[in-house]
């Protein structure tokens, strides 16, 4: 059975407030994102090499909700030509994914040689979405670093690992930099400091002693910092090499940040100190040192010698490292201040913030409708103020939503029709695409918008409990994908049902 929007008592936007393609410039694209380990499956297969994801669901099954891993995600290597299909008939302008480390260097390093079948799929994949006017939006690290590094040094734990970094990097200029302009160096790297290193939920899993973990042998309250800094100087030093052999006269490179809103938990002045601590936090950490050369300055006032210093020259590459900005949203919350005071340590490098992160306010409300997994309330404006702060506070950078979506929760209890008739996150994408047209208006330098995501895929630690997709995909049955309801109206919303009739779709059905 289906629910009617109606007969499942949920509000919808009225007729006139429902998105037009027409809101937003001709020039704005509309696509849809993806990243390697949580769709391509093929683990192991034509010479890939184990990434830190590999390592962690085989070995710490016990710390993905479902047990699952990523060894055949949604089978994109060997379906990738429907992936294509279906970002065809859903008209989207581009499609934003990301290269799979181990498998172009299976090592870790060039000197462990270059995977060439690696390489292939890509280039197939990158041909075949610029043969169906597909723009490839490429993510180079999207959090699976091969275990071969991470064995022989720890990973981004060394600074040794951002010259194997930059050296993949170089090698995905190379080998795709002829026919792909849109780079974005890292998805997330807040995410991933503090989480694959301070609560240790995502590979590698390391924490400190004493935090629940997989890997409790890390330090939650430095590691973060460590790896950020060698982050940040990766980052740099491959858009250094970018800018100077590669880019040519119409080549970007960029890094998608994850972005929470936070909105003081009250109007006290504590409160509002604490909301911008939080903000510092979360989108200061990496924005402040690629647009001024240096850390929030409530950061290196909280976690002191904890944060590391940027020598000068590393400065000046990355002052300006950025052509463009991702901006990933999806929620908000309350921030709500917390005392200094000798019986509250921070353990977590979150902590450093002095401010907790509440979903629900004062008034025991919370700051918008559940949507489906436990940490994704629906409160648009959210990004309507991190788009004004980012064009007051940050030089309104060239920005793109580079992830923006939720997930339905399916423990194997989601029949497949009722997860078709997707009406929340249509909603939830309607009323974000409503609010982006506002910022826009006001000022706000967007130039796409990425929904999170293309499939229902492995969702990390929460395996495949959590549908984040626009297509079903039924692992069931082949990894066969459906339109979900709100693909199709984003078929619609592009005006793609009619394209696709007077245009032949190049792939095979
Ligand atoms: O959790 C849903 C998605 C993940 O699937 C993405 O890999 C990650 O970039 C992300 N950041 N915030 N939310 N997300």
């Amino acid at each position: 059975q289906t629910i009617s929007s109606e007969s499942a008592g949920i509000h919808r936007l009225s007729p006139w407030e429902i998105p037009r393609r027409d809101w937003f410039p001709p020039s704005f694209l509309f696509g849809a994102a993806t990243s390697a380990y949580q769709i391509e499956g093929a683990w192991n297969e034509d010479g890939k090499g184990p990434s830190t994801w590999d390592h962690f669901c085989h070995n710490f099954p016990e710390w993905i909700v479902d047990r699952s891993n990523g060894d055949v995600a949604a089978d994109s290597y060997h379906m990738y030509a429907e992936d294509v299909r279906l970002l065809k008939e859903m008209g989207m302008d581009a499609y934003r994914f990301s290269i799979s480390w181990p498998r172009i260097l299976p090592k870790g390093t060039l000197a462990g040689g270059i995977n060439e079948k690696g390489v292939e799929y890509y280039n197939k994949l990158i041909d075949l979405l610029l043969e169906n006017g597909i723009e490839p939006y490429i993510t180079i690290f999207h959090w699976d670093t091969p275990q071969a590094l991470v064995d022989a040094y720890g990973g981004f734990l060394d600074e040794e690992d951002y010259k194997d970094y930059t050296d993949f990097a170089k090698v995905c200029f190379e080998k795709f930099g002829k026919t792909v302009k849109n780079w974005l160096t890292f998805n997330e790297p807040e995410t991933f400091c503090s989480v694959s290193y301070g609560t240790g939920v995502l590979a590698p899993g390391r924490c400190s002693p004493g935090v629940s973990c997989a890997v409790p042998t890390g330090n939650s309250l430095s590691e973060p910092y460590i790896v950020a800094h060698n982050l940040l100087r990766a980052h740099a030093e491959t858009v250094d090499i970018y800018n100077k052999y590669h880019k040519g006269a119409d080549g970007r490179i960029g890094l998608a940040l994850n972005v929470f809103g936070r909105v003081p938990y009250t109007n006290t002045f504590l409160d509002q100190q604490a909301q911008e601590r939080s903000m510092d936090k979360c989108l200061g950490w990496f924005l402040e040192p690629v647009v001024r050369g240096d850390y929030p300055f409530s950061m290196r006032v909280s976690a002191r010698d904890r944060v590391p210093y940027f020598k000068e020259k590393e400065q000046e590459k990355l002052v300006g490292s950025y052509d463009m900005i991702g901006i990933n949203y999806y929620t908000s919350t309350f921030s709500k201040h917390i005392d200094l005071s000798p019986n509250n340590s921070p353990v977590l490098n979150t902590d450093d913030a002095y401010a907790s992160q509440e979903t629900k306010g004062p008034d025991g409300n919370a700051i918008g409708p559940p949507t489906g997994n436990a940490w994704i309330n629906m409160y648009p404006k959210g990004l309507h103020d991190i788009l004004m702060t980012m064009k007051n506070k940050y030089g309104n950078p060239p920005m793109y939503i580079t992830e923006n979506g939720m997930g339905d929760i399916d423990k194997g209890d989601l029949p497949k029709p009722v997860a078709l008739e997707d009406h929340t996150r249509l909603d939830y994408i309607q009323r974000h695409l409503s609010v982006l047209k506002q910022s826009i208006d006001l000022g706000a330098d967007v130039r796409g918008y990425f929904a999170w995501s293309l499939l229902d895929n492995f969702e990390w630690s929460s395996g495949y409990t959590e549908r984040f997709g626009i297509v079903y995909v039924d692992r069931e049955n082949g990894c066969e994908r459906t339109m979900k309801r709100s693909a199709r109206w984003l078929q619609e919303f592009n005006g793609a049902a009619k394209k696709v009739e007077n245009n032949k779709i190049l792939t095979p059905a």
